[in-house]
């Protein structure tokens, strides 16, 4: 793993639109200026190969965490710092990837964009399709989102830039 004193591992929490992947990329990117070897593991990705068999229910959700953990830990032995980009809604299961890590080496960063500001984006259409009831179990509007207690960073992107972010985020990296 990389030095437990920088974290190897960054999940980025929050609902739909609150600005996860846009958040991850330019870390991996601000990484790769460093020198810094990395990799974004998203959602939407992991969903379309390794959890392709998994739906939206509490339980499938909880395994597609587990299985994002398992990956995540996996990289970071490699010495791969490793960014990760999921709604991951319930606190036990992000408890349960922090666990696989030494203290310090896991960072949780919470994105507190407000609930009207991610529909208003709603770049998928996806907060539309659950108002007209086309899909249900969309989190943040009819299923459960657990707010982090103890986050390491928390950031309303309505509010606070990318760049800003990334200064909070990297000033401890080297
Ligand atoms: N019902 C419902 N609830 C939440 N999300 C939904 C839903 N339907 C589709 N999507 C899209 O799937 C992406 C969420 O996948 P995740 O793997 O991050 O979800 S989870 O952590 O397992 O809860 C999520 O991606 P992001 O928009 O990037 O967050 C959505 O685009
Ligand atoms: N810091 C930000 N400021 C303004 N708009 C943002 C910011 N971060 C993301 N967005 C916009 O919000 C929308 C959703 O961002 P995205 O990163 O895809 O969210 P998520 O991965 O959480 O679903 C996109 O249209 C994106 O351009």
């Amino acid at each position: 793993m990389a030095s437990p004193a920088t974290p190897s591992c960054y999940w980025i929490t929050g609902l739909p639109a609150a600005g996860k992947t846009t958040l991850g990329r330019a870390l991996v990117s601000e990484l790769t200026k460093r020198q810094l070897q990395s990799f974004l593991l998203d959602g939407d990705e992991l969903r379309r190969g390794l959890s392709a068999d998994l739906g939206l229910s509490d339980k499938d959700r909880a395994e597609n965490i587990r299985r994002a953990g398992e990956v995540a830990r996996l990289m970071a032995s490699a010495r791969i710092r490793v960014v990760c980009a999921f709604v991951s809604p319930f606190a036990a299961d992000r408890q349960r990837v922090r666990a696989l890590f030494p203290h310090g080496a896991f960072a949780e960063i919470y994105l507190s964009t407000p609930l009207d500001v991610c529909a208003g984006r709603d770049p998928k259409g996806l907060y539309a399709k659950a108002r007209r009831g086309e899909i249900s179990a969309l989190t943040g509007f009819d299923a459960p989102y657990e707010v982090p207690a103890a986050p390491e960073f928390e950031f309303d992107t309505s509010r606070t830039s990318v760049d800003d972010m990334l200064v909070r985020i990297l000033g401890r990296e080297a």
